[in-house]
């Protein structure tokens, strides 16, 4: 491995170094090396006292000190990974200042205080007041093992037992699947004319992802449990097409989809008829109901209505935005806006009882403002562009290795992001076998597991992560946003967001894979200095996050002796000041920059993992351009967070060169502009490979998707949504199809 150069220009244009300036360069290290091992300090340390290990240092002092130091540390011989378990004379080579030197300022974060919209989880009230069979009831109490309802559960059932069409809304994790799956099983079972597999669909349940499915579809078969001769059945991406044709052949009463999937058969299987479908259930509708999903859903709604005219209609998610209220508007009949309310709510129709139950429409502001669990808390940490990964790894490390059982999921913006996340810390932060490879931090293992979902992973194994996840006590999981809806994932505990995500509804369900159910849960959302202005934007949506600093982060490196540097090594222990937190925080830099500079091939791995980071940037919607522009990215420090030394030289030929044309053509920025409300959805949608579809869109180029030729006339989706009246799509398939085109470079 070669001896570690840390350094990296603060200039974004100056960035790869030639052969020749290479060797030199590495003959003046080997100078300062020499320099650096004779007794006396550098001018610059000499006058440093904080450097100084004598004194205990608190946390405190730790945090006011940690800034602008200058203390360089270089070894004669190549870096080694965990000095406990290597020779002395092999201690890393480190260039503390590198790391914290020339960093922006991180500012002040005035966050307004602001009042957060609360919901009540349970009620008192049991499923047995609900007048439901009492195989049902018996199935709730002794197998989903649950007596009193939630809020939301107690609201929305009896009024979707009364057949009418509903949009619900209520908090992440706080059960609003039973919430339409009890109706739907309550009111199957009791059909007068006993329900026959042939039959096909009398229920149908469009989710966004395919886990989701899964999940969905193991709740009704639970609640089927008494009820054999009603059939559930889940369609989605990933499993083979001709076994899904045989089960839908021989039948399925209660259809689980993702809409790609079903639109798929819709076009090219038979035996799929809608003539006595009563119920359509848009889980997650907000998500569903969007564009990345607008022309799946119109295929859908035009084959079902063509057979079915009378059925129940139900919209769910924890943020039914007002867009989707007036698509609801169009696509129920007379539905019930559902909402859990505080008590101010309550207040407002005192004498209406069937109002006071069912809270009235909301106007655009309220929709605006999510409710979060209250036993939630929320985080944000501003680490500079060049720390980030060490802060990630540190957090990581903090959690999953000091604390006992701590399951975290931490988000990431791309399929990329998350592969080379995920590798890297494989590596370098985990021993599997205990006999650490080159670049591992032995000790590091014990307690670690990293786990990573994204949509360009093999069904298979989606599903596999999925379930290991879920039955896990600890690990971590690195994702994209297909795990950000939905998913009931058992005790986690931490949810960290290392990209912030592109809306606050986003925010919002990627928080809520913590604290569900009345269970605790904390959040870290990671920012760069330049983004801090985004914990307004989340306040002025009621969603309030305390800081963490990023020095609190970084001390956890005190606690591991694997990241000891050279001067300390041989001191057995110690009190840890910041000079030596610093110092450990680069061994740790120094790691991934070694791993990753190891072969071409992870340089140039890396480099794409850079890529597509910026390509993700560049897709944030306008309102937030302001905090998320590529422009305020320093590309060289970006680098470093991704283990590169230097900030690749293509890559900001690339950004300049579109900046040029963007100069040159003003015209350009409008019609970027214009798309973002595509690529915004598809940046979670498309990038992180949620829907099945979009995996094709590349490969196999499928009929009506993205990318593709136009649908044959007798194909093209005509805009009829529900009950006969007309939705007009706001984007023509010309424009579909160039930000599809943009969305497959993210
Ligand atoms: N009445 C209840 N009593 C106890 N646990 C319940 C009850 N209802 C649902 N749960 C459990 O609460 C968890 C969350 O439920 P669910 O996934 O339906 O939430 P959700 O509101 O759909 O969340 P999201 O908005 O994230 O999709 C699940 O583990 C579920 O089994």
């Amino acid at each position: 491995m070669a001896a570690a150069d840390s350094s990296l220009s603060d200039n974004p244009r100056t960035f790869s170094r030639r052969p020749s300036a290479q060797a030199s360069r590495q003959a003046k290290a080997t100078k300062r090396k020499h320099q650096a091992s004779s007794e006396a300090p550098p001018a610059k340390r000499r006058n440093e006292t904080s450097f100084l290990p004598a004194k205990k240092t608190s946390v405190k002092e730790t945090q006011r000190t940690f800034k602008g130091n200058t203390q360089k540390t270089f070894s004669p011989k190549k870096h080694s990974v965990c000095p406990s378990d290597r020779n002395q004379e092999e201690r890393p080579c480190i260039k503390t200042s590198s790391l914290f030197k020339n960093n922006p300022d991180i500012p002040e974060l005035h966050r307004p205080v602001v009042k957060q919209v609360q919901e009540k989880v349970f009620t008192s009230a049991a499923f047995h007041e609900l007048g439901l069979h009492p195989h049902l009831i018996s199935t709730i109490n002794t197998v989903l093992k649950m007596s009193s309802m939630t809020s939301v559960q107690k609201q929305s059932i009896p009024v979707l037992l009364e057949g009418r069409d509903a949009l619900v809304r209520s908090q992440t994790g706080s059960g609003k699947t039973l919430a339409y799956c009890i109706p739907v099983v309550q009111s199957l079972q009791a059909m007068k004319s006993k329900i026959q597999r042939s039959d096909g669909p009398y229920a149908l349940v469009l989710v966004p992802t395919r886990e989701l499915a899964l999940q969905s579809f193991d709740t009704v078969q639970k609640l089927l449990k008494p009820f054999t001769w009603i059939v559930p059945g889940v369609l989605m991406g990933g499993e083979k097409r001709k076994s899904e044709k045989a089960r839908l052949r021989k039948g399925i009463n209660i259809l689980i989809s993702t809409p790609g999937r079903l639109v798929d058969h819709i076009k090219s299987t038979k035996n799929i008829h809608f003539s006595r479908l009563r119920w359509l259930v848009f889980d997650e509708a907000d998500r569903i109901l969007d564009l990345g999903f607008e022309r799946d859903i119109t295929v859908i709604l035009n084959a079902v209505n063509a057979e079915c005219q009378k059925r129940q209609n139900v919209l769910l998610s924890a943020t039914l935005t007002e867009g989707v209220t007036r698509l609801a508007d169009i696509s129920l009949h007379d539905p019930v806006s559902i909402s859990v309310l505080d008590k101010s709510h309550d207040q407002l129709n005192p004498k209406d009882k069937a109002v006071r139950e069912v809270c009235p429409p909301r106007t655009g502001d309220e929709l605006d403002n999510f409710a979060i669990p209250e036993s939630l808390e929320q985080h944000v940490t501003v680490v500079p562009s060049k720390l980030r990964l060490v802060c990630l790894a540190a957090f990581i490390l903090q959690k999953c290795k000091f604390e006992k059982d701590q399951k975290m999921v931490v988000f990431f913006s791309s399929c990329e992001l998350v592969e080379f996340h995920y590798s890297l810390f494989l590596q370098t932060l985990l021993s599997s076998s205990g006999a650490p490879a080159s670049g591992q931090l032995p000790s590091a293992s014990t307690r670690l597991k990293f786990l990573r979902l994204h949509g360009n992973m093999e069904q298979e194994e989606r599903t596999a992560v999925f379930q290991e996840f879920s039955h896990s006590r600890r690990g971590v999981l690195l994702c994209t946003d297909v795990a950000a809806r939905g998913l009931d994932l058992p005790q986690v505990t931490w949810i960290v967001q290392y990209n912030a995500p592109s809306s606050p509804a986003e925010y919002i369900h990627r928080i809520g894979r913590t604290a569900r159910i009345g269970c605790h849960g904390s959040s870290l959302l990671i920012l760069a200095p330049s983004e801090a202005e985004y914990v307004n934007s989340l306040a002025s949506h009621k969603i309030n996050v305390s800081e963490m600093k990023m020095e609190d982060i970084l001390c956890v490196l005190a606690r591991d002796d694997c990241f000891k540097g050279k001067r300390w090594g041989a001191q057995k222990s110690h009190a840890v000041g910041p000079q030596e937190i610093r110092e450990r925080a680069t061994v740790l830099q120094t790691v991934f920059e070694d791993y990753v500079h190891s072969s071409e091939r992870r340089v140039s791995w890396a480099k794409k993992a850079l890529q597509s980071f910026i390509q993700a940037y560049a897709t944030y919607p306008r309102e937030l351009k302001h905090i998320f522009h590529v422009r305020s990215l320093h590309l060289g420090h970006v680098a470093k967070s991704f283990g590169l030394r230097d900030a690749p030289r293509n890559l900001s030929a690339l950004t300049r060169k579109k900046r040029k044309a963007h100069l040159k053509r003003p015209d350009l920025h409008k019609k970027t502009q214009s798309k973002h409300s595509l690529t915004e959805i598809l940046r979670s949608e498309y990038s992180s490979g949620i829907e099945p579809g979009v995996a094709k869109v590349k490969k196999q180029n499928a009929p009506g998707e993205p990318g593709s030729r136009p649908l044959r006339p007798s194909l093209q989706p005509t805009p009829c949504f529900g009950h006969g009246k007309t939705l007009k799509w706001r984007k023509t398939q010309k424009a579909l199809q160039q930000d599809s085109k943009t969305s497959q470079k993210v």
